[in-house]
């Protein structure tokens, strides 16, 4: 059986829960057995059926008291406890901030080595392809993750049961299915008060800001030190607006505080895997691609044609990004009427 982390907000579980979901699906389709999710904490409307429309067919819900506010080691224990009822072959969970964090708590409460931002299964040859079950004659689970901020791509052997692993946003699509019958457990797990040590005791709203949730954008502007200044951001800014994406940058904005840290994309900023990723006045150094790489279509735009930005981008537009993107914005405009 395969267990699924789920988080959830006001309208059901989250995209990259429903990704793992579906990963999760793929691996018990090829290692067999079903696949269950487990809530922990508040439990939206509808979430059981959206569930079952992803293929669980057993959804654990820990309740109680404690688990009205998010904590990494109590959330862990709750999950160690849906683990062992359930005899889970497998934890897989998003490979968000909590999930993360949850699952190394996890992995450290059961003594089993953990994968962080999978991609895929290996094959038992060795192979990446992610088209073989991905178990080899011992039983372990061979899978495919990215590390040093998704530059490169480690195949890694989980040895131990259950296989604990967190699968990296956007790596696969969450795909629906013909509903599947489902059965919600309630659970209250036993809370230890070490578990209880760091919590969300209380949250304030975010000030406003134009970064969008960056790293689960579909579309992600990006403006590097081409942008010139504090002030040079408008149009990119309008041009995220405009395509319903997010405002990313390089780290020379951060370092020049002409934007916040929080919209910083590379090794040591976020990590993002949009649909599509425009770059502007970017070059391109290894440490920002580390942070990009993933990107499904990456249109350079850029004064320097040999920027490594441009030499690796799908699409380049040589140019001045202070003419390109303003005539992009008018167009997209004026064709929208
Ligand atoms: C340990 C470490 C960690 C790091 N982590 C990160 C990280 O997380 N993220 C990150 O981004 N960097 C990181 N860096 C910094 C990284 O090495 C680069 O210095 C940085 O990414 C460069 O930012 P940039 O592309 O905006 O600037 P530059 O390298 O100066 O490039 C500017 C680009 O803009 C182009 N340009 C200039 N004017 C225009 C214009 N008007 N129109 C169009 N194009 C124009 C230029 O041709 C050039 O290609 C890290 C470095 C270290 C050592």
């Amino acid at each position: 059986m395969i267990l699924t982390v789920v988080e959830t907000d006001a309208a059901g579980a989250t995209e990259v829960s429903l990704e793992a979901v579906t990963f999760a699906r793929a691996l018990a389709r090829r290692a067999g057995g079903p696949v269950h999710a487990v809530v922990v904490g508040p439990r939206p409307d509808g979430l059981v059926d959206q569930l079952a429309g992803h293929g669980v067919g057993e959804v654990h819900h820990a309740t109680g008291d404690a688990f009205s506010a998010y904590g990494g080691a109590l959330w862990a224990a709750a999950v160690q406890a849906a683990v062992a009822a359930a005899d889970a072959d497998a934890v897989v969970a998003p490979g968000s901030p909590r999930g993360l964090e949850v699952m190394a708590h996890l992995a450290a409460r059961l003594d089993v080595p953990m994968a962080a931002n999978v991609v895929g299964l290996g094959t038992e040859d060795g192979t990446a392809d992610g088209t073989d079950d991905g178990t080899d004659d011992g039983g372990a689970l061979r899978v495919v993750r990215q590390v040093l901020g998704g530059a490169v791509l480690e195949e890694m052997l989980l040895p131990r049961r259950p296989a604990v692993l967190t699968v990296a946003g956007h790596a696969v699509q969450a795909e629906q299915v013909p509903p599947v019958p489902v059965t919600l457990r309630d659970y209250t797990p036993e809370v230890a008060e070490a578990d209880l040590v760091t919590r969300v005791v209380s949250t304030e709203p975010a000030a406003p800001d134009l970064s969008g949730a960056l790293t689960s954008a579909k579309v992600v502007v990006g403006a590097g030190r081409g942008a010139g200044g504090a002030e040079g951001f408008t149009a990119v800014a309008e041009l995220a607006e405009l395509l319903g994406g997010a405002l990313g940058v390089s780290r020379v904005v951060t370092s020049m505080g002409w934007r916040p840290h929080h919209e910083q994309i590379g090794q040591t900023g976020s990590r993002i895997s949009p649909d599509l990723y425009i770059a502007c006045g970017i070059s391109g150094a290894i440490q920002h691609w580390a942070g990009c790489a993933s990107s499904k279509t990456i249109l350079a735009v850029n004064t320097d044609e040999n920027a490594p930005m441009v030499t690796k981008a799908t699409y380049a537009v040589i140019g001045d990004m202070h003419e390109v993107v303003p005539a992009v914005n008018a167009e997209i405009r004026r064709r929208r009427g």
